[in-house]
């Protein structure tokens, strides 16, 4: 059974005993969690009743940190006018990394091509310094 809250809701259980933070636009219900997180409650705390978005990303959480959160989800943020823009606008997908990847991918072969001409240019610098060397003498 999955709520529909509001930020102003939200923002109404911001204490340790009563703690709600949102996550990738789903509201969470974090107060459980306060006494056995493992990066302590103060942070926990800080972002009670608001968009926890962008601290719980930047630390990089591990896939059963986002287990723990699955089972805390109590319903879905509906954002009204005025209230404060998602922090980050879409969770990483699988997609996206994808995409991120063959970019890269691009960027690696274009590198390789750079590093093959320049040993190339400075193999042929090589002999032909050698080469007027060889003459000089
Ligand atoms: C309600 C959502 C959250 C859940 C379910 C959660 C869960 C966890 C879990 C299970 C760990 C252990 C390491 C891991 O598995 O990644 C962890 C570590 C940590 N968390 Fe959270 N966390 C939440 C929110 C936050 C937020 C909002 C912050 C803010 C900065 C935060 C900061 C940290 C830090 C700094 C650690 C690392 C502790 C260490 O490695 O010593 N967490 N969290």
């Amino acid at each position: 059974m999955s709520k529909v809250l509001t930020y102003a809701e939200v923002q109404a259980h911001s204490v340790k005993k009563d703690l709600y933070v949102v996550i990738h636009d789903k509201v969470y219900d974090a107060t459980s969690l306060v006494d056995e997180h493992a990066g302590g409650e103060e942070v926990l705390l800080d972002v009670g009743g608001q968009d926890a978005t962008e601290a719980f990303e930047d630390v990089g959480h591990s896939d059963e940190a986002r287990e723990v959160l699955q089972g805390l989800v109590i319903g879905d943020l509906k954002r009204e006018p005025g209230d404060p823009k998602p922090k980050v606008s879409a969770p990483i997908s699988s997609s996206d990394r994808a995409g991120a990847g063959s970019n890269s991918g691009d960027l690696r072969v274009g590198l390789y091509a750079l590093v093959i001409l320049g040993g190339a240019a400075a193999f042929g610098a090589y002999k032909y310094l050698h080469l007027q060397e060889g003459i000089k003498v």
